[in-house]
């Protein structure tokens, strides 16, 4: 197992299925990173001493999920000179919308790079793509991927050609 540079954190173990997505496109970078349940509501320093603690540990990016009320993103922003990735969990109630502006309207001064609505993979990605800065191999990777998703829709385009010659 490589060492951590990814912290994913998340409110609850209930957000997981959302999360799991960026742990996975971490995998496939090869990129190293731990996963914990912190809350800043229900566990407001052990959240703390998580942010504050992050970068002295060895992690350059923290990807923080969470649902309804989501304030872990913001607090965790708040507590670490890192890079935060936002993502906001749709729950039951509001679809979702309650947890995309309780990430993305951060006050002036503490950013968070907020993910789509349940964008667990682009929240991996994304971290990814910051650590590819620093990183030439990584940036190689990158591009790479972006060759194979080019491919990928070159591919499907001409599926649905097929399709509609055959439909004449
Ligand atoms: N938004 C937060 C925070 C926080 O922001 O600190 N802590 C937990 N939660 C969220 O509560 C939802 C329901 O949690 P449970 O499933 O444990 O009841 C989860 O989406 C979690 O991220």
């Amino acid at each position: 197992m490589r060492d951590p540079i990814v912290g994913i954190v998340m409110g609850s173990d209930s957000d997981w299925p959302m999360m799991e997505p960026a742990a996975l496109a971490l995998d496939e970078f090869g990129v190293g990173y731990e996963a914990h349940v912190v809350s800043a509501h229900r566990t407001p320093r052990r959240m703390l001493d998580y942010a504050e603690s992050a970068a002295g540990r060895g992690l350059r990016v923290i990807i923080a999920g969470a649902g309804g009320a989501a304030h872990l993103p913001g607090m965790v922003a708040a507590a670490t000179p890192l890079p935060v990735i936002g993502v906001p969990r749709p729950l039951d109630r509001l679809d979702g919308l309650d947890s995309l502006l309780s990430i993305v309207q951060m006050p002036a001064g503490v950013p968070v790079a907020t993910v789509g609505i349940g964008g667990g993979r682009n929240a991996g990605l994304l971290a990814v793509r910051i650590l590819a800065v620093c990183d030439d191999s990584l940036r190689d990777a990158v591009v790479r991927f972006q060759a194979d998703l080019a491919e990928q829709v070159a591919v499907r385009d001409l599926t649905l050609q097929e399709r509609l010659a055959s439909a004449d």
